[in-house]
């Protein structure tokens, strides 16, 4: 094989190494937070108990069969010592009980059934879900004078009236119906849930009697706030234990999965491929990522009473509204939103699954390879109990996270800046999205053939050079959007931990800015937080991923240039992939540009601002476009393209091969279609730069 001298004597691979050491400090001394950094193994002893105290609903914990410390991907570590017990609902169940036979009896008006909402049948405990907290929510827009659009009004945010006069079995929810066609209601709303839940679980004169009380407290809406409150705290709904609530969480996200009950894994996996092919992909702190055939599904166990990788387990609610959200934003990709607003940058979620059982071997067999090869952080799945239950993610595949994939050049760091700008300005746009957690690990990227990729934004086509990246945008955990019917958010003022990462460190100063921003109210919309994380963004690509490309970058080159092997011809030929898009030597063009940037970033309010700077006027595409990267390179694939350069193919869902006559670009300030300044054009498939 090739000598590893250079020319000169020099042992260019040692200084590759070293040089890469080197960068692996961050500069000047400051903090980078890396996500996972795999540690040696702790054993349970090691590890005092802590946990993640936003939405837990605390109680004690009795059965712990392994305990992690807690690994929050991406977010500052819980000091030691810090406990926060995940829930016992038997034990909530007694105190409850107490006090809602208190309160009942004194404030019902059918003191007889106090022990419960339903008169009908005593079997039936569920209350209506969540209608306590939406009235406290339309409480708080009223105080605001809030007008968020659909969700201003309580009929709006009781559901509409329509729905809840639904007869009780009524079309909405037929226990007939497999889950299969259920299933098929795509854009089930949470709203509709809600009411087909109440029409099949409460009887006829509990609903008449929610309708009659929604009316009052309609009218009494000119009322003085204290008021309204006042009589909202006298609604026993407010005394619902948290069994209930779960209880009633759990049945909505079974009916929002289009589920009856919970599915065993290995049904849901075997439709998407031969169970021994499964492999491990990834795993956050919450969930465990497999490749199920051509699929990514995302396992999160929820509402055990043990902790999971150091974590409380997640409950129902809480996933309840990453589910609802995780479907909301499906809607951008043009199946059943307004059509106006349209991208294809969040990652497609193909199908949501309430599992139970202990882990399938065959997952279990992926894991521990997955394991071997890259020393898994989480604890090993095997402990799971029988009744372990799980929501499953059915996703798209998105490629690889921002933290491990390798940018080619400049180019790919910019459309990766605007693809992602111009996702959450979209977004932003049709439901009040903000992300609230896009850190590294969140940003996937894939290479594709693609040239551009199209977005809609308030009805202005846009269409955005790839460079052959497309980024695909995940983890909607902590995110808020307004869905027309609802406001889903978490209340990060309820994990105070997020907020108490190393000063100086890019990440946690961006949790520091979005608490500043929010003033810690994080119901309201304030898209200045996806800006805050666009400037994240900047400064990774900056920092982090720039230097070490151009650093390491340079020297392969001085080893290609220098080493006799690396100059053979059948070698150098995998290194021109690198070099047709341009080495990234960040160079003081780059960053001065990407400081400036960042310097009006820094006005702007949200990403629909942002969309419009300068940085990416040349990045938009206006003019006919049909072709692909490998259509250009000359590669025979078949049909579609080399048949058909003259621009009449129609553009694929998902931004894969553009072909359009658009004459629209990028959006102007005053809303139009204006051409942005597009470098040299696209008329002609040679005059693209890529
Ligand atoms: N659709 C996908 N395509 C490819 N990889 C994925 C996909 N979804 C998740 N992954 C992989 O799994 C990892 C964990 O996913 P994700 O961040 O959604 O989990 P999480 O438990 O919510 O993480 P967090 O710790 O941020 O809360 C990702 O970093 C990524 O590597």
């Amino acid at each position: 094989m090739g000598s590893r001298t250079g020319r000169n004597g020099v042992d260019l691979w040692a200084e590759i190494v070293a040089s890469e050491q080197q960068q692996e400090q961050p500069p000047n001394g400051q903090v980078i937070y890396r996500r996972r950094k795999p540690p040696a193994k702790t054993t349970p002893q090691d590890v005092p108990p802590s946990g993640r105290t936003s939405i837990a609903v605390g109680a004690c914990l009795d059965h712990q069969p392994q305990v992690k410390q807690a690994k929050r991907k991406g977010r500052p570590p819980i000091p030691k010592g810090k406990v926060v017990e995940p829930p016992s609902f038997e034990k909530e169940r007694a105190y409850f009980d107490e006090v809602d036979a208190f309160e009942l009896m004194e404030e019902s008006p059918s003191p007889k059934n106090y022990g419960t909402w339903v008169s009908a049948n005593q079997n039936d405990t569920m209350e209506i879900p969540h209608l306590s907290s939406r009235l406290q929510k339309w409480l708080n827009c009223r105080r605001l004078n809030y007008s968020c659009g659909p969700a201003s009004t309580l009929s709006k945010i009781l559901g509409n009236s329509a729905m809840t006069l639904t007869p009780i079995g009524g079309d909405d929810f037929n226990p007939c119906l497999t889950p299969e066609k259920l299933s098929l209601k795509v854009n089930f709303p949470l709203h509709c849930v809600e009411s087909t839940l109440k029409s099949s679980m409460v009887s006829g004169n509990i609903l008449e009697r929610d309708i009659s009380e929604s009316h009052e407290l309609e009218d009494m809406a000119s009322e003085d706030c204290e008021e309204i409150e006042f009589s909202v705290k006298k609604l026993s709904l407010a005394s619902t234990s948290s069994l209930e609530s779960h209880q009633s969480n759990f049945a909505t996200l079974l009916a929002v999965c289009g589920q009856s009950v919970p599915s065993s894994f290995q049904d849901v996996f075997s439709k998407y491929c031969d169970l021994e092919k499964i492999t491990k992909v990834g795993e956050g702190t919450f969930g465990e990522a497999f490749m199920v055939g051509n699929y990514v599904c995302k396992i999160v166990p929820i509402d055990g009473d043990f902790r999971v990788n150091g974590e409380v387990q997640k409950r129902s609610g809480e996933l309840l509204e990453e589910v609802v959200l995780s479907r909301t934003l499906n809607c951008l990709r043009g199946r059943g939103g307004d059509g106006l607003n349209l991208c294809t940058a969040f990652i497609d979620t193909i199908d949501l699954r309430v599992c139970q059982g202990s882990y399938d071997p065959a997952l279990i067999r992926a894991w521990q390879d997955w394991d071997e090869k890259h020393r898994s952080e989480n604890d090993h799945p095997k402990e799971f109990p029988d009744k372990q239950c799980y929501v499953v993610f059915v996703l798209a595949h998105g490629g690889k996270d921002l933290e491990s994939f390798v940018l080619l050049n400049f180019n790919e760091a910019r459309t990766l800046l605007l693809q992602v700008t111009a996702a959450l300005a979209v977004a932003e746009a049709a439901y009040e999205f903000e992300h609230r957690d896009l850190h590294w690990g969140n940003v996937l990227l894939s290479r594709s053939d693609s040239v551009t990729v199209e977005f809609n934004l308030e009805g202005k086509k846009m269409f955005v050079k790839t460079f052959g990246l497309l980024v695909s945008i995940i983890d909607f955990t902590l995110s808020r959007i307004n869905t027309g019917d609802d406001i889903l958010f978490l209340d990060l003022s309820s994990d105070p931990y997020l907020f108490k990462g190393p000063v100086g460190d890019k990440q946690s100063e961006t949790y520091r800015k979005m608490k500043e921003v929010t003033e810690d109210c994080w119901e309201e919309s304030f898209p200045r937080t996806n800006v805050l994380w666009l400037l994240y963004l900047v400064d990774i690509l900056l920092l982090k991923k720039s230097f070490t490309w151009f650093l390491s970058t340079r020297l392969v080159y001085k080893a290609i240039k220098a080493t006799s092997f690396l100059r053979s011809p059948c070698v150098t030929p995998l290194f021109s992939v690198g070099g047709r898009g341009g080495v990234w030597e960040c160079n003081s063009k780059n960053k001065r540009d990407m400081r400036s940037l960042k310097k009006r970033l820094d006005e702007y309010q949200s990403a629909r601002e942002a969309v419009l700077d300068p940085f990416f006027s040349d990045l938009f595409v206006d003019s006919i476009v049909c072709l692909s990267r490998a259509w250009v390179l000359g590669a025979t694939r078949p049909g579609r393209l080399r048949n058909n350069p003259t621009g009449t193919t129609p553009a694929r869902a998902g931004g894969d091969v553009t072909c359009c006559r658009s004459g629209q670009a990028g959006p102007a300030a005053d809303g139009t279609c204006a051409r942005k300044g597009v470098a040299g054009g696209a008329r002609t498939p040679r005059a693209l730069s890529f």
